[in-house]
């Protein structure tokens, strides 16, 4: 049975034939709220952003939020049915939507309804931008230096889900198979053995790397670091780094640089010069802490992207402040990288601003680049006044500390 009430004052974003977006005055967007920390922050970042928006336009424009369920409160609605259909059908249908983080439970029980929620809807990159605000908190010397977008691919790897326990006549199928059937003698304890499987096609390497080439072009970008683990898994991530040169050869015309693999071409809108790198993921994640200044794009693997997400997010403030967008050719999902923190659930404490921040990002997506710049006013103004989060306020030196909904209110003021 349905349970999504269509707001009757706003109309559908759509998508016009050359993939670009057709936004109404007051369009429709679909949220979820999200378990744990969810209920805290997803009302401020409305509040935030429908402010940033009548400013900016003068309310001209509106967001009609529409709320559609998954997890917790969609197994509350739908009598136990923690993944609706009609939400699916909704984030299609609706073109631009943004969720709070759901739980996933560790070991066993179901499997991640994110996770879910992008193989389903075909959301092949996930966007994380991670950059420092003056004034933000870091453990480094020079977050200043932080400025990346990773492009994480998002649809395949062993984050895709495909294993099986330890013990399951499943899991000593898989053995046997590879063991009579190819061969493999390497399992190291065969009789009690958890398999997984790793899938990394050319198809979901090069549409990846495409969108982040394109993006590094798009928006006047020095470099595009490709990274993998492909020394020790070389037809996965290995070929990910082939696959990955071998379309800025031959999509974008790079040229190989003192006989590759890097290579580079020419910003075709610029002129300037884009180098296309790889980096082993170990070694990456001391790259980022020592010369993060010489990384900029990064196109990388599901888990990789996973790691070095909140990684990089620590170097510039941490979790709290780390936006998201789950992409596809026409369908948008905006989220937070964090999760439901649960044991902070409810008590209006923590940062809202790595949902606020993918919120900024949605309003980019929509066009509505005037209220995007003022939600980015509102934090930089509120981060450089001190009034922040436990999370920063307990490494900033003189800050005032702030409620989740107080710091929301702080952004708002900051607008102005
Ligand atoms: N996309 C999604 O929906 C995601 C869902 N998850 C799920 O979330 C659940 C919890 O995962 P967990 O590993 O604890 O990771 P979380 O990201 O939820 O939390 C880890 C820690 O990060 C800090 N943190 C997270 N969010 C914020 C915030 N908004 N403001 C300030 N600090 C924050 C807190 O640190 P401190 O304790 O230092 O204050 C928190 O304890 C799991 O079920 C997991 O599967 C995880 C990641 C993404
Ligand atoms: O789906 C989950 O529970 C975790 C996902 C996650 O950590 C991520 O996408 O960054
Ligand atoms: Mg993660």
């Amino acid at each position: 049975m349905g349970h999504i009430q269509v707001p009757a004052n706003g109309e559908k974003v759509t998508v016009n034939a050359d993939g670009s977006l057709n936004v109404p005055n007051t369009p429709i967007i679909p949220f979820i709220e999200g378990d744990g920390i969810g209920v805290d922050i997803t009302p401020v970042m409305r509040k935030v952003i429908d402010a940033a928006v009548s400013n900016a336009y003068s309310g001209e424009k509106s967001i009609a939020w529409m709320e559609i369920f998954c997890g917790e409160k969609a197994a509350e609605t739908y009598s136990g049915d923690w993944f609706p259909a009609e939400t699916l059908e909704a984030i299609k249908d609706y073109v631009v939507s943004i969720k709070g983080p759901l739980t996933t439970p560790v070991g066993g029980g179901f499997r991640s309804l994110n996770v879910a929620l992008r193989q389903e809807l075909d959301l092949y990159v996930c966007q994380r931008p991670v950059r420092w605000f003056n004034g933000v908190p870091s453990p480094v010397k020079e977050p200043n230096k932080v400025d990346m977008v990773i492009f994480r691919e998002n649809s395949e790897d062993i984050y895709a889900g495909i294993e099986w326990k330890a013990g399951t006549d499943e899991a000593n199928k898989v053995v046997k198979f590879l063991q009579d059937e190819m061969g493999v003698k390497k399992i190291r304890f065969p009789q009690n053995v958890g398999i997984g499987v790793k899938p990394v096609s050319e198809e979901g390497t090069k549409r990846l790397v495409r969108k982040a080439l394109q993006y590094t072009i798009d928006q006047d970008r020095d470099s595009l670091t490709l990274v993998h683990k492909g020394n020790i898994m070389k037809f996965t991530e290995g070929a990910f780094a082939d696959w990955g040169y071998e379309l800025a050869r031959e999509e974008f015309g790079a040229q190989p640089i003192d006989g590759g693999p890097w290579c580079s071409f020419k910003n075709p809108n610029t002129g300037k010069e884009i180098v296309v790198k790889d980096v082993i993921a170990d070694a990456m994640l001391q790259q980022i802490l020592l010369r993060p200044a010489e990384y900029d794009v990064i196109a990388t693997l599901n888990l990789n992207g996973d790691y070095l997400s909140d990684a990089l997010a620590a170097q510039v403030g941490g979790i709290g402040i780390a936006p998201g967008a789950n992409l596809s050719d026409d369908v948008a999902l905006f989220e937070a990288t964090h999760g439901t923190a649960p044991k902070y659930a409810g008590q209006d404490k923590v940062n809202p601003g790595s949902l606020i921040l993918s919120a900024e990002m949605m309003l980019r997506h929509l066009g509505w680049n005037e209220a995007a710049e003022l939600v980015v006013k509102g934090m930089e103004g509120a981060i450089e006044a001190k009034t922040v989060t436990y999370d920063f306020e307990r490494l900033m030196d003189g800050a005032e500390l702030k409620s989740c909904s107080e710091f929301g209110d702080e952004v708002i003021k900051h607008m102005a």
